[in-house]
């Protein structure tokens, strides 16, 4: 299966809300620290629901934001949630950006990037797509020293490249951009159950539980296009 057929078949069965639900809880922490100023013109590659185009242009004022997916489900749900006029859906695939040179003052993706075919072609497609001094804030929670998410792969039938916090750092300098940050940001608000309820169906111990979410959370790398 390609990722318009995954994506698509995880649209149908409701899972782009599921995902925004959970996502939300380290993804708005990262929205935060975007220096969005009004009227940015902004991409969310890999947008699913499309919450955080929505949140920015609610909370940020920013301009136009586009929503890119590679699944029109997906493309579609997002923008039944929305009458926005100034949020925008495009569909495509990471490799091949459909936008001109210098669009957007910042990229932001979510749980998405990973699954690009070419993950360093993709960065030289943002940043070419990004103005100069534009940013890119990218955030995963598959990466290699989150040994909790290592066998998600088995699950998914999309290729997912697995990176290092300095495999990150390391891609993003060859593709071009400056560094300016690199954090994990904590999921303090999924609840944990207490130690008598393990195991669960997903956890064998309460101790890897917390590690994955309160330890581990979500890599956050932000590149700025010079
Ligand atoms: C795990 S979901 C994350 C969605 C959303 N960013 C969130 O935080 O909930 C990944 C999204 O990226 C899209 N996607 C994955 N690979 C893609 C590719 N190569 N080109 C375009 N979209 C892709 C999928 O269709 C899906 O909607």
């Amino acid at each position: 299966m390609g990722v318009r057929e995954e994506f698509d078949a995880w649209a149908a069965d409701g899972r782009d809300r599921g995902m925004e639900e959970r996502h939300w809880h380290t993804a708005k922490h990262a929205l935060a620290r975007m220096p969005v100023e009004t009227g940015d013109v902004i991409l969310d590659l890999g947008c699913g629901s499309g919450y955080a185009g929505r949140a920015l242009r609610e909370t940020r004022e920013s301009g136009r934001v586009y929503g890119f997916d590679g699944s029109p489900k997906m493309a579609r749900k997002a923008r039944s949630y929305t009458e926005d006029p100034a949020i925008g859906y495009v569909g495509g695939d990471f490799d091949d950006l459909p936008f001109a040179d210098d669009s957007f003052d910042h990229v932001w993706s979510m749980e998405a990037f990973y699954y690009a075919a070419k993950p360093e072609n993709t960065l030289s497609e943002i940043l070419r797509v990004l103005r100069p001094g534009g940013t890119f804030f990218c955030a995963v929670n598959y990466y290699e020293e989150n040994i909790h998410s290592h066998d998600w792969q088995e699950f998914i039938s999309v290729e997912m490249t697995r990176w290092s916090r300095a495999e990150y750092r390391k891609a993003f300098r060859t593709a071009g951009f400056h560094v300016a940050e690199q954090d994990t940001i904590p999921d303090r608000e999924i609840a944990i159950p207490s130690e008598n309820a393990f195991p669960t169906e997903e956890w064998d111990t309460r101790e890897e539980m917390v590690e994955r979410y309160r330890e581990y959370g979500t890599l956050l790398t932000v590149g700025v296009a010079p």
